[in-house]
């Protein structure tokens, strides 16, 4: 078993147990489930292009970050100027939560991304629920069936889709889901290496409807004037913020920089 096979293994588990302990109704009873969503892909197009994500620790990297504030990195990305935030909501190997998700709702109002394995329309409804304007699909791990499925739920509660993928034949399969955003993982969620190059040979494959967002290892502003050159608006950005003592401020200097050379 890899890593992303344990990962959506105990994400079934999770899901069980959650939908046993508080049901649908008691999610769309949530204050934020009425509140209208912010397009994270408008956001992208009429912006920095740079989501940033919170990011405690990770299988790849183990512990990132775990001295910070959700609240204090959120509002310094804001003020950063980014397009939105990503906050990973998953507990056991990102040592995210939910609580994540509606402290950073509290302190912002850029659009933010779940970032989670969704594998159940319940945790869309979550997501809503906990004041997502976007949620994550990641191709590798769901039948086009159920990716349909999913970014429907997910457009019908307002929110956006950014459909995730690594390769040509997850690409294949995605291109007819109502997603917003196409996102290219540069790393391979199974053996954790990355390459920027992943995100430059499936540039010219994603048709021009979706906004194309380059996802992991972007860790200078050069890789990211050379993503612009391939169609890419939006990059994806965590650990290279995250491992800072102060997020915020680091995303405020990478931005200030992109604008001097792009
Ligand atoms: O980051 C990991 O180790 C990882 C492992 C298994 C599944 C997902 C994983 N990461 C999720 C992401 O896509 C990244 O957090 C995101 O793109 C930011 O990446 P980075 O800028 O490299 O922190």
């Amino acid at each position: 078993m890899n890593i992303l096979d344990k990962i959506i293994a105990d994400k079934h588990k999770e899901v069980e147990l959650k939908k046993s302990l508080i049901p649908v109704s008691q999610l769309e009873s949530s204050v934020l489930f009425e509140k209208k969503c912010t397009s994270l892909a408008e956001n992208i197009r009429n912006g920095s292009g740079i989501i940033a994500e919170h990011k405690r620790r990770s299988p790849s990297k183990s512990v990132i970050n775990q001295g910070l504030n959700v609240q204090d990195v959120a509002a310094g990305y804001e003020m950063a100027g980014v397009s939105g935030i990503s906050v990973l909501t998953d507990g056991k190997y990102f040592g995210g939560s939910l609580e994540d998700l509606l402290f950073a709702r509290a302190s912002v109002n850029i659009p933010i991304l779940r970032k989670e394995f969704m594998i159940d329309p319940y945790q869309v409804i979550e997501a809503k629920a906990y004041g997502a304007d976007a949620i994550l699909l990641i191709a590798a791990v769901l039948s086009e069936k159920q990716l349909n499925y999913l970014a429907d739920t997910a457009k019908e509660l307002g929110m956006d889709v950014l459909l995730e993928v690594h390769n040509q034949d997850e690409l294949q399969k995605s291109l007819e889901v109502k997603a917003d955003m196409i996102g290219v993982n540069n790393r391979n969620l199974k053996t954790f290496e990355v390459s920027i190059d992943n995100s430059k040979i499936l540039a010219d494959k994603i048709p021009d409807r979706f906004v194309k967002v380059s996802e992991s290892g972007i860790s200078n502003t050069a890789a990211i004037a050379d993503l612009k050159g391939y169609g890419y608006q939006g990059f994806l950005v965590g650990e290279n913020f995250m491992k800072t003592d102060d997020p915020g401020s680091a995303a405020k200097k990478f931005i200030t920089e992109l604008k001097s050379i792009v």
